[in-house]
C-alpha cells in the first residue's frame, strides 16, 4: 500500500535534556499504528512532532512523499493528515449538526459567521448528518454537544474532524477518560473509520491498542524501543521490562 507518514532522524531536545531521540518510523497507508511506552517514553513529544505542534530538533517528516518538516499543522491539514480532538473544538451550546456542520463549512473555507444564514447552512445539511450516523450519533443530531456524554463528546469530536475529510487521522489518547462502554464504542467507531483511512495513535488502554493496532511503536526514554503488532512487542522482554521498571521509578 505504500507509506502515508515517515519520520526520519526525529529528534527533539528541550534545554539539552532529549525528549525524543533519533526515532525513524514509517505509518503504511490504510493501517492503525500505535505509539506507546511507560509515562515520560516522549509519546506525547513524539506525536507533537509528527502533526507539526513541536519543531523537531533534527530530522525530517514526510506525508505521502511530501516533506512537512516546516509545515504549520494547518498546512498539513490541506494535505489530508488532520489531528483530532485539538483541531476541532466542539461548541457546548450548538447542536451535534450545527458542530458538524460548522466543520464543514470551515473546510470550504466559507465565511464563519454561521449565524447569519439559516438558508446557506441547510444545503450542508445531508453531508453533516452522514457524517454523525458514521459516528453513531444520529439519534442526538438535536442534542446540545453540551448535553451529550463523555464518550459521546469524543465521537462527535470524531465526527467534526472527519468533516475536514481527512486520508490520515492522528488521534490523542482517543481512550483518556473513557469509562469502560464507551471505550468499546470508540474503538468499534476507530476501526470504522480506519476502514478507508490511515491512523495513528497514542494510546495507554493497551487492551485498546491490542485490540486495534495493525504496528505498534513502543518508546522508552525518547528512543523506539521495540517494533511490530502486538503478538511480537508484548513478548519483547527490553518492553516487558521497560514497563515493569516504569513502575518502580
Ligand atoms: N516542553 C518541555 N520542556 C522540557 N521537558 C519536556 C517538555 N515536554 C516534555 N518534556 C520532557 O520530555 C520527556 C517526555 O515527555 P512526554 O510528555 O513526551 O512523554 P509521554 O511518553 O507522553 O509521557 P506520558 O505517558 O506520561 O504522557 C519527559 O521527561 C518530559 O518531562
Amino acid at each position: 500500500m505504500g507509506v502515508a507518514l515517515e519520520a526520519v532522524g526525529l529528534t527533539k531536545e528541550f534545554k539539552g535534556f532529549v525528549a525524543v531521540n533519533d526515532v525513524s518510523l514509517a505509518v503504511e497507508k490504510g493501517t492503525i499504528h500505535a505509539l506507546i511506552g511507560p509515562n515520560g517514553a516522549g509519546k506525547t513529544t513524539c506525536f507533537n512532532l509528527l502533526t507539526k505542534f513541536l519543531q523537531p530538533t533534527r530530522g525530517k517528516i514526510t506525508y505521502e512523499g511530501r516533506d512537512i518538516t516546516r509545515m504549520a499543522p494547518a498546512e498539513i491539514a490541506r494535505l489530508g493528515m488532520v489531528r483530532s480532538f485539538q483541531i476541532s473544538a466542539v461548541f457546548p451550546d450548538l447542536t451535534v449538526l450545527q458542530n458538524v456542520r460548522i466543520a464543514l463549512q470551515r473546510r470550504r473555507g466559507e465565511s464563519f459567521d454561521f449565524w447569519r444564514s439559516e438558508k446557506t447552512l441547510a444545503r450542508y445539511d445531508d453531508e453533516a448528518r452522514g457524517h454523525v450516523a458514521e459516528v453513531g450519533l444520529s439519534e442526538f443530531e438535536g442534542h446540545r454537544a453540551a448535553e451529550l456524554s463523555y464518550g459521546r463528546k469524543r465521537a462527535l469530536e470524531i465526527a467534526t474532524t472527519l468533516a475536514l475529510e481527512p486520508e490520515m487521522l492522528l488521534l490523542d489518547e482517543p481512550m483518556a477518560g473513557m469509562a469502560e462502554a464507551d471505550v468499546a464504542r470508540i474503538s468499534a467507531l476507530i476501526r470504522r473509520i480506519a476502514k478507508d483511512r490511515t491512523i495513528l495513535m497514542v494510546e495507554h488502554n493497551l487492551s485498546v491498542v491490542a485490540d486495534l493496532s495493525d504496528r505498534i511503536t513502543v518508546l522508552a526514554r525518547g528512543e523506539i524501543l521495540a517494533e511490530g503488532d502486538y503478538a511480537t512487542i508484548s513478548k519483547a522482554p527490553e518492553v516487558i521490562e521497560a514497563y515493569i521498571g516504569a513502575e518502580h521509578e
